[in-house]
């Protein structure tokens, strides 16, 4: 299996040496290593053409607005008591019961905008007061009952890549807390063709995962964005969609059953193929964010590994006859399994931005089709050859009926090659003075084209300072019979006085904008901390009732990260 790489602590990928340590701001840490972006210089990652085109759009001055150096993080000392820590390590091992610098700060929060500007500025006030790496469900249930006894707050670790604040620790009683990392129940357990399932343990990661199936001709395909870094467990917790999620379906429906440890005792939900007996306990764990327990072991639906693969761009002339046209798609059960519907802005801006020759190849299919930058649809068929050309010639058909024209199939290539690329840019930006920031919502296709226009407006009115204008994205990154998804990028000169405070107010913003609007609280990033004051709207104050005594049966002492899902 690949090795499961570390993730770096201020922003995306794999930790790095910077090549000009003098412009950074802050003090050098005692190790002199600088852990900022996989590319430090934005002059490297973007066109002289690309900043040009983002000073304008924003108003931004690009300057260097460079994180503190790793050693300079503040972190004060661990406060989980002797006596509890003795017991942890006889439970555990010495090794696996960790409070030095470096791990606890590996395992302060989760990698949103927030997440990263209190890194940056050298805050890691949200890291835990140890690191705990249990081997076994036994050792987690095990140490779920010990921290219930002990009053200390449990946090489940996957990938680290939460971006609603699902990491943060936050206890309203201030307790202790541990990051329990699943990283060491990272393997395969069993694989049963005939059924095309699998059973894995919840620190596994994507790309380790689909190495060991592709030896058997089989995929999960599941491919976040995360992919890289993001666990299986994490998924099936924050209920994940992938790039294919349209075609393969949400994690949800690729989770046949789970473990599930709590501080009460150990169970077992979802019964393969299908069930009647009584509702389905398994939606208790997904989407449960550690809140009722840690999952440790997933059994997922897997499929043949694709014979036939074709991605391609196509042009609508507005965003409305986008929208219809995946709505006839739908409603003809003819949706690819990769959509993406970008909205003019984010039509533009990749023209504008992207390089290589598959954003040439578009801009000049589009000059000579005299059509302007319009609204770019990139679609993706896998599956067995003839089941790919005949689905790919009669969405084709529904496409041309409702306006589309065809850009052909470097666009939708280059679009697959570069699909996990722009987390990295975003540190770059970050770099030289930017917000950047992402949400995400889903409604049905009547309440889609409000809960646009809502979002949008919000955050203009909430980021427009004087001179200055945010970039506000778009696209539908996942079709349904009844409704797509939205999914929002948002980029910003950033207040370089109170950053938090400017993301916090449009974020509120926008929110409240789209629940009015008809649109879900979150499609596929969670609750977390940062979406609990929403919860309610959603699903109503009984059914945060019925969430809470839930928890009351498996955590009565309210140690599984207390600071997510549930509102105070
Ligand atoms: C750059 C970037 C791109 C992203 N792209 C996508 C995307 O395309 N689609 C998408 O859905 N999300 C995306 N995300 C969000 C994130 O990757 C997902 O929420 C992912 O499912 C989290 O997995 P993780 O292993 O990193 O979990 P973590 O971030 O470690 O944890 C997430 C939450 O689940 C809990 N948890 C973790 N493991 C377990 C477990 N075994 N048992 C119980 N609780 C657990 C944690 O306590 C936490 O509350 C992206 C995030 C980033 C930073």
């Amino acid at each position: 299996m690949p090795e499961q790489r570390e993730l770096t602590i201020q922003g995306w990928g794999r930790p790095t040496r910077p090549r000009d340590a003098t412009v950074t701001t802050g003090a050098a840490g005692d190790d002199g290593t600088l852990e900022l972006t996989a590319f430090p210089d934005l002059a490297e990652v973007l066109s002289k053409g690309a900043r040009r085109y983002l000073a304008r759009e924003l108003g931004w001055t690009p300057r260097p607005t460079r994180p503190v150096a790793v050693g300079a993080i503040r972190l004060a000392p661990s406060r989980l008591a002797e006596e509890c820590r003795t017991r942890l390590v006889e439970l555990l091992g010495e090794d696996h019961v960790r409070t030095d610098r470096d791990s606890r700060l590996r395992h302060a929060g989760g990698k949103s905008y927030l997440d990263l500007l209190r890194r940056r500025a050298g805050d890691a006030s949200d890291a835990p007061d140890a690191v705990l790496t249990p081997g076994s469900t036994e050792e987690t249930a095990a140490l779920l009952a010990l921290c219930s006894e002990m009053a200390v707050v449990v946090v489940p670790f996957g990938g680290g890549t939460s971006v609603v604040g699902g990491l943060s620790g936050i206890d309203p009683d201030d307790r202790p807390s541990v990051s329990v990392d699943l990283g060491r129940m990272a393997s395969v357990r069993s694989l049963d063709v005939p059924s095309s399932l699998v059973t894995v343990q919840p620190g596994l990661r994507g790309p380790a995962l689909e190495e060991h199936l592709a030896g058997h001709g089989l995929t999960l395909g599941h491919l976040p964005q995360s992919w890289e870094f993001a666990t299986l467990g994490g998924y099936a917790a924050t209920r994940s969609a992938g790039q294919s999620s349209t075609g393969v379906g949400r994690f949800d429906d690729l989770v046949a059953g789970v473990t599930l440890a709590t501080p009460a005792g150990v169970v077992e939900l979802g019964s393969p193929p299908a069930s009647a007996a009584g509702p389905d306990l398994l939606g208790l764990a997904l989407g449960s964010e550690g809140a009722l327990g840690i999952i440790t072991e997933l059994r997922l639906r897997v499929r043949p590994t694709a014979r036939s693969q074709a991605y391609e761009g196509w042009s609508f002339r507005s965003w409305a006859a986008g929208l219809a046209g995946l709505q006839q798609l739908a409603r003809h059960d003819l949706l690819p399994d990769v959509v993406r519907l970008s909205d003019p802005d984010e039509t533009r801006a990749n023209l504008q931005m992207a390089g290589g020759t598959g954003a040439k190849a578009l801009r000049g299919t589009l000059r000579a089709r005299r059509r302007g930058a319009g609204c770019l649809l990139v679609v993706g068929w896998e599956g067995l050859p003839s089941l790919v050309r005949a689905r790919r010639r009669a969405a084709a058909s529904v496409l041309r009926d409702a306006g589309a024209a065809r850009v052909g199939r470097r666009v939708g290539e280059s679009w697959r090659r570069h699909r996990f690329a722009a987390p990295y840019l975003r540190d770059s930006l970050m770099d030289a003075g930017l917000l950047v920031e992402t949400l995400e919502t889903a409604a049905p296709w009547t309440a889609l084209p409000a809960v646009y226009d809502a979002v949008r407006e919000a955050l203009h009115a909430s980021l427009r300072r004087s001179g200055k204008r945010p970039l506000v994205m778009s696209h539908v990154s996942h079709g349904y019979a009844t409704g797509a998804s939205l999914y929002v990028t948002v980029l910003a000169d950033r207040d370089d006085a109170l950053p938090i405070q400017q993301w916090l107010l449009a974020k509120r913003a926008a929110t409240d904008a789209l629940l009015a609007a008809g649109g879900t609280l979150t499609h596929h990033h969670a609750v977390g901390a940062d979406h609990r004051p929403w919860l309610e709207r959603e699903i109503g104050p009984l059914g945060v009732e019925v969430l809470r005594a839930v928890k009351q049966r498996l955590d009565p002492q309210g140690i599984c990260n207390p600071g997510v899902l549930l509102p105070d």
